[in-house]
């Protein structure tokens, strides 16, 4: 790389204004007040009716490596920034409390997913990488999930790493594709970094290389003793699948033919004449894979349709998030520390009552009714407030408040962990494996109402009444504040 400083660290991985913000704060001697950030979602992406968590351990080694390297700070110097400033940045690391979400949890617009309490200067500085991580990652984990949800007992494969945007999101959006529930990835890194299970088949450029299908698949035979093969370079049903039959006929015992996959033309009609002539061939047990711009739409038609589909090869639509290619989380300050050392709640007022942030410390409960196993909603209430401890709850909706109900029989899950204490890593990242077995749990959980592709219902968050009632009492006071200023202003 020609970079004119070593790329050696990610601290610079931030927007230009962070650092300037920041050294405002250092500047007035605000840098150590403490400051709470949380990190949440407003919309749904996809119209999907719940999103997957993926990040944390990202964030997690973001996190515990943040620090400005000394070619950070001579770059900042070239940059302009004062002296002063630098020797202050070259001291910084990450020592705040992370709350947050485990990764595999299912989550909802506008519950907190994180939460960051930090020297303000931190907890500014660490937004973006935060969001760039946490938004991407669960955006595809979440497109994973809901073509999953569709693909359903049959396999799904990741073949995205070519369509990807760059590097880093194939690596982890093929992470995140598995965690939700994909089975398998072609990226051969992703397998050695994560331990993803990776399979392939073969592209057209192998047929073409030895000019006809019959010898490519034997030499590939010759090499593998698993085997599927594309069909649909010249002519899928009068030349692939004759030729891998043929082939898997003259080897016989010596490879697994595994199956052909189909690449273009109509996978419906294709794959129904291939199963028959792959049956009537004596290969029952040989598996139709299917590739092309698939996505969950196209998958639900297919299998209407009555395709034979077993293994479905999904690329571009899910690792670019093809069509919303961005989840629009934020990070919002919700409470810091004032001049006399007590924590003051923050909000941000929009005129669209749904934007309107919630003020304060809260944590987010998934409450569980205990006679059927299934989720009644999530449950946001301030720090203290323990609803586990209540014998009946009142479920509302935070803007439509007519809406509600009671609940008795329940248990209220907390879904934060502690992940870091005052800058100590206290969190064991959990394997992949565990994770997808988390995100399985959790959709268990859910009516299938909520998990539907099109039209899911939507499911409650809510806040609790003391929380909803402070919501209320900051907004009124702010409001107030705004008319004494037009007051003021004589308008
Ligand atoms: N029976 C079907 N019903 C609905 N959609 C289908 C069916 N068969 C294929 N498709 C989808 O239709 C689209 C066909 O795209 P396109 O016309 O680009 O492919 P092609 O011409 O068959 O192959 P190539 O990609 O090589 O150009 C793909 O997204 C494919 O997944
Ligand atoms: O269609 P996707 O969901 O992205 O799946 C991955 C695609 O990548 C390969 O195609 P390749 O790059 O060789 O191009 P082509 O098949 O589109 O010509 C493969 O044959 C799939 O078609
Ligand atoms: O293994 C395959 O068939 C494959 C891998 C990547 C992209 N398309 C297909």
């Amino acid at each position: 790389m020609t970079a004119i400083y070593k790329d050696d660290g990610f601290a610079l991985h931030t927007d230009k204004y962070q650092i300037n913000m920041t050294q405002v704060y250092w500047a007035d001697n605000m840098h150590r007040r403490k400051a709470v950030f949380e990190l949440f979602f407003r919309k749904l992406p996809f119209g999907n009716g719940y999103a997957v968590f993926a990040g944390l351990e990202r964030v997690v080694h973001y996190l515990k490596e943040f620090r400005f390297t000394a070619n950070d700070l001579a770059y900042l110097r070239e940059e302009g920034y004062k002296e002063e400033y630098l020797d202050f940045l070259k001291t910084i690391r990450f020592t705040g409390t992370v709350r947050s979400m485990k990764e595999g949890e299912l989550v909802f617009a506008n519950e907190g997913i994180m939460r960051i309490e930090a020297p303000l200067a931190e907890g500014q500085l660490v937004e973006t990488a935060l969001l760039n991580i946490v938004n991407y990652q669960t955006l595809i984990a979440t497109k994973a999930s809901r073509m999953k949800q569709i693909v359903g007992e049959e396999v799904a494969m990741e073949f995205g790493t070519r369509r990807a945007q760059e590097m880093d999101a194939a690596i982890w959006g093929t992470r995140a594709a598995y965690l939700a529930g994909f089975d398998a990835t072609s990226n051969v890194r992703a397998g050695k970094l994560f331990g993803i299970p990776t399979a392939g088949t073969h592209a057209h450029a192998m047929v073409q290389a030895y000019r006809d299908e019959y010898t490519a698949f034997r030499k590939y035979a010759s090499e593998h003793v698993d085997c599927v093969f594309l069909v649909d370079t010249y002519d899928t049903l009068k030349s692939g699948v004759p030729n891998a039959i043929r082939v898997a006929k003259e080897f016989g015992d010596r490879i697994r033919f595994k199956g052909i996959r189909l690449d273009s033309g109509d996978l419906a009609y294709l794959s129904k004449t291939a199963r028959k002539m792959l049956d009537e061939a004596g290969f029952p047990d040989a598996k139709i894979y299917a590739s092309n711009d698939l996505d969950e739409t196209t998958i639900l038609n297919l299998k209407a349709q009555d395709a034979k589909i077993d293994v479905w090869g999904i690329g571009t639509k899910l690792i670019t998030a093809y069509d919303q290619p961005a989840l629009g989380a934020v990070y919002k300050l919700i409470a810091i520390e004032d001049e006399h050392g007590r924590m003051v709640d923050t909000i941000k007022i929009s005129s669209n009552p749904e934007k309107v942030s919630t003020p304060g410390m809260k944590r987010v409960f998934r409450i569980v009714n205990r006679d059927n196993r299934m989720a009644e909603g999530d449950y946001i209430a301030l720090e203290h407030e323990e609803p586990q401890r209540e014998a009946r709850l009142k479920m509302f909706h935070p803007v439509h408040t007519h809406i509600a109900k009671f609940v008795t029989d329940f248990e209220a899950r907390e879904l934060y962990e502690t992940i870091f204490e005052d800058g100590t890593l206290t969190y064991e990242l959990p394997k992949i494996e565990e994770i997808r077995a988390f995100v399985q749990a959790n959709l268990d959980l859910l009516w299938d109402e909520y998990k539907r592709a099109l039209n899911p219902v939507e499911y409650p968050v809510d806040l609790s009444q003391a929380c909803w009632d402070k919501k209320m009492r900051m907004i009124r006071s702010v409001l107030a504040k705004v008319e004494a200023n037009e007051e003021r202003e004589g308008k």
